[in-house]
């Protein structure tokens, strides 16, 4: 048999493996056609009056508030290869999603609503009330300055407004919360097309913040907007990242471009943004590994892993997640990965069953940057976004 020479073989090798790949990506595409297919033979089953089919309206997340056709199935576990569309999941209603993500909010902060609604029970303020007041902003993480801060405007408005009802002094309370959260901070977040690029999210922290949890409830987020989103699996350090990442895609019909165990994260990232851009999706979110603010050699990957990216497209956010229940430590991690990667929002995740509300006054002084999303449990729909007034009025119940 004649010799091949080696060029054309690896032009034949290279023009398999890009098909292969072509083919996996295209068989996930297919998956979130045949979403919308369901999506649409469900909403014509609702307007003909068959309330079975589209889910009810209530908060209670068994009870109908997410609409999926195997709710057993677990986003940690196994991996994508399995998924046909008769396992895709539909994610929750955006209109359902808030409503019951309000009220566990409102439900999750009680122990900070206590404390507070303690010094607007009536009656004179004496220095105890003041210093217990003191005391459980300081315990929701509000930190001491931010803290002494509001005590003072407090006690200074109440002596000069002569507060003397409990109403007037919710109201105060209210509004002095509301400046310290700053309703007028910019949390758009920018995952949308620019161009002809598409939006490029980066999603960055320390080990076990919740990056891949968040990751995936985002696409979720999208998928329910109806939009094109593809998943990008740069944490390379263990295939079982990948697979939880993939996991979550694939519920939802979302293609996860990923590497080998141990590939360069930079080049798994640019893949996944040149996958976007040749499918026209409208948004890439990258996923990578956890790492410790203080591994210089880490961050300067991370560093790296964003700067490969850019060569094919802009990214257009960085996110950071925060674990609410970290407190300072939250902070100092911050600071460095706002060094490195230019971090455009906030993902303070866990702030279910903690109420360490206040991280999220001081993350946002410290950096600059807004919470953009809070991660309120470990279901695939609990994550909002962060609304100020929301949270304040939550707080407040
Ligand atoms: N209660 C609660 N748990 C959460 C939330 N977000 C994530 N988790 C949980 O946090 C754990 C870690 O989440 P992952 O998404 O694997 O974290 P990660 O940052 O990707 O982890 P590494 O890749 O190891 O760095 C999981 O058990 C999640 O279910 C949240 O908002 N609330």
């Amino acid at each position: 048999m004649a010799a091949v020479d080696p060029l054309i073989l690896s032009i034949i090798i290279g023009a398999v493996v890009l098909l292969a790949a072509g083919i996996g990506i295209g068989v996930a595409v297919g998956r979130r056609r045949a979403l919308e297919r369901q999506r649409q033979a469900e909403l014509e089953a609702e307007q003909r009056g068959d309330a079975g089919a589209a889910g009810g309206g209530d908060d209670d997340r068994e009870g109908g508030g997410v609409a999926t056709l195997d709710p057993d199935l677990d986003p940690g576990a196994g991996t994508a290869a399995g998924a046909g569309p008769d396992l895709l999941d539909r994610p929750e209603a955006p209109r359902t999603r808030l409503q019951r993500l309000r009220a566990r909010l409102a439900g999750q902060n009680n122990a900070l609503s206590r404390g507070l609604l303690n010094l607007l029970s009536g009656g004179t303020i004496d220095e105890e009330t003041w210093e217990d007041f003191e005391a459980t902003l300081i315990s929701s993480d509000l930190g001491v300055g931010p803290t002494t801060e509001l005590v003072d405007r407090l006690r200074t408005r109440f002596k000069v407004e002569g507060v003397t009802d409990g109403a007037e002094a919710r109201r105060i309370l209210r509004e002095e919360l509301l400046a310290l959260v700053d309703p007028n901070l910019d949390r758009t977040l920018h995952d949308q097309r620019v161009g002809d690029d598409p939006g490029v999210v980066m999603v960055v922290g320390v080990n076990g913040t919740g990056k891949t949890t968040t990751v995936g409830k985002l696409a979720r987020v999208m998928v329910a907007e109806d939009r094109d989103v593809l998943l990008g699996a740069a944490d390379t350090f263990r295939a079982a990242a990948a697979d939880q990442l993939e996991t979550w895609g694939a519920r939802v019909g979302v293609p996860t471009v990923r590497g080998a165990e141990g590939a360069d994260p930079a080049s798994v990232a640019y893949e996944a943004v040149t996958a976007g851009v040749d499918l026209e999706v409208d948004c890439v979110l990258i996923d990578t590994a956890g790492r410790l603010h203080t591994k210089t050699g880490l961050m300067d990957e991370l560093g790296k892993v964003k700067r490969v990216i850019e060569k094919k497209a802009p990214v257009t956010e960085v996110l950071l997640v925060i674990d609410a229940t970290t407190g300072q430590n939250g902070l100092i991690q911050a600071r460095i990965f706002r060094e490195v990667v230019d971090v455009t929002g906030i993902v303070l995740t866990k702030l279910d069953g903690s109420a360490k509300g206040g991280i999220i006054v001081q993350v946002q002084r410290e950096l600059g940057v807004p919470v953009k999303l809070v991660g309120l449990g470990e279901g695939p729909d609990d994550l909002a976004p962060f609304d100020a007034e929301e949270f304040v009025d939550a707080i407040l119940g």
